[in-house]
């Protein structure tokens, strides 16, 4: 099948044909390209707080919720809303996790942050709608009082958060015999346990605290009879990029569509010599996908670092646009397909390598880390092809799109 992508042999002709008018600049106009198609707070779609929005729309999907790992969610009705249970020891930093990472709590606000005394629900409508549960450390969640049912039936991913800092063979025991009760009844539970507060710990005996944890939890399953249980460990902390990584690897495993949208984004970089792209959700700063080449951190914390710094640029040089009619654009016609925000910066920390962003639907920003191969000259060419990745995206996702 041809591949709707233009070539790079293809690019000189394409740098001449495609999009002139982003590209030429009016007399007057400021010849940046990263200021030029900004505009303010007010009206810029990436600053848009649905998360929190409990009427926010749900556009139906005509996709079947079923985890790309293959296995259907927990959730009888299957109603594609899978939830993230935060759990784990008190004073285990539950609660500063959910707020660093939903609500943009700076991380040192969270000393001030106040013991959770029950469950704590939010509904987050993004990219896709699920729901975050906050529980206090003290709960017995398999207490006869508890309705098991209602709290496990819908359960997307159990999050289990261990103070690296702290005594832990307790969290252990405790999160063994969780996974235990639990592999009966909801054997799809992922179990994600975040080894958390990492920062405070040398680089040894971060390291070592990691394995130790790693090989208690696996050695006292498989006594109990139950081997190659579906658990994955984290190092995370919230005073760096680490939690929202580890957060984007456990939602990556609830999109039903991950794999097309990595091989979307694989046949991407190949055709713009791309480095390295990211699907960012832009709130929470979440990545939902990235294509297939390996990943490190630092690429990961300059694309997140760079969305910061696009929306306070924004905010400060962004402008109203007249729509055709001379009129300044209504602010709901701004959130349509083609105004979305985009920028690029040269990084000099690698000569000629820069960075690529492209608001892709109202929740989604693409940021891709270009190679030494494809200079910015050639951006009419990366423009056209981001355009047919964004139709592609709104086949495959079509949340967020209007
Ligand atoms: N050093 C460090 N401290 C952290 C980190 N995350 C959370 N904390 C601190 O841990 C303490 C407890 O955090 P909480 O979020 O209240 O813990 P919790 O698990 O919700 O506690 P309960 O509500 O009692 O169950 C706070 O003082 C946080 O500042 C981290 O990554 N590193």
């Amino acid at each position: 099948m041809d591949s709707p992508y233009v070539h790079s042999e293809a690019r000189s002709a394409a740098s001449s044909q495609h999009s002139p008018s982003r590209h030429d600049s009016e007399p007057g106009e400021d010849p940046q390209p990263g200021s030029s198609r900004l505009k303010p707070a007010a009206k810029l779609t990436l600053m848009r707080y649905f998360q929190d929005l409990q009427d926010a729309d749900i556009p139906p999907s005509p996709v079947l919720p079923r985890f790309h790992t293959g296995r259907l969610p927990n959730s009888k009705a299957g109603d594609g809303k899978p939830r993230l249970l935060l759990m784990g020891q008190r004073r285990s930093g539950k609660s500063s996790i959910s707020s660093v990472v939903f609500h943009k709590l700076p991380p040192s606000e969270t000393l001030y942050l106040e013991t959770t005394t029950r469950i704590k629900k939010e509904s987050m409508h993004s990219f896709m709608d699920f729901q975050v549960w906050d529980f206090p450390g003290h709960l017995d969640y398999f207490d006869p009082a508890f309705d098991v049912d209602n709290i496990f039936d819908e359960i997307g991913a159990l999050i289990w958060v261990i103070d690296a800092q702290d005594e832990y063979l307790d969290a252990i025991m405790r999160l063994n015999t969780t996974i235990l009760n639990l592999q009966h009844s909801y054997p799809n539970i992922n179990v994600e346990v975040f080894v958390h507060k990492v920062d405070g710990l040398s680089e040894d005996y971060k390291s070592d605290t990691f394995r130790d944890i790693i090989q208690r939890v696996q050695d006292e399953l498989s006594d109990a009879g139950y081997e190659n249980a579906p658990v994955s460990f984290y190092q995370t902390s919230i005073y760096d990029h680490s939690i929202f990584e580890a957060f984007s690897k456990v939602i990556q495993k609830l999109i039903p569509q991950l794999p097309t949208l990595e091989s979307l984004l694989d046949s991407l970089c190949v055709n713009c010599r791309i480095e390295k792209a990211y699907l960012f959700d832009v709130l929470s700063k979440i990545y939902i996908a990235t294509d297939t080449a390996p990943t490190d951190i630092g690429s990961y914390e300059i694309c997140s670092d760079y969305i910061d710094v696009v929306v306070d640029v924004s905010e400060i040089y962004g402008w109203d646009r007249p729509a055709e009619n001379g009129q300044l654009e209504d602010a709901d016609i701004n959130e349509t397909g083609n105004n979305d925000a985009e920028s690029l910066i040269t990084m000099e920390r690698k000569g000629n390598n820069y960075l690529y962003l492209r608001e892709i639907n109202k929740y989604l920003a693409l940021i891709c880390l270009m190679g030494n191969d494809s200079p910015a000259e050639k951006k009419a060419l990366i423009d056209y092809n981001v355009g047919v990745f964004q139709e592609a995206l709104a086949q495959v996702f079509p949340r967020g799109e209007k």
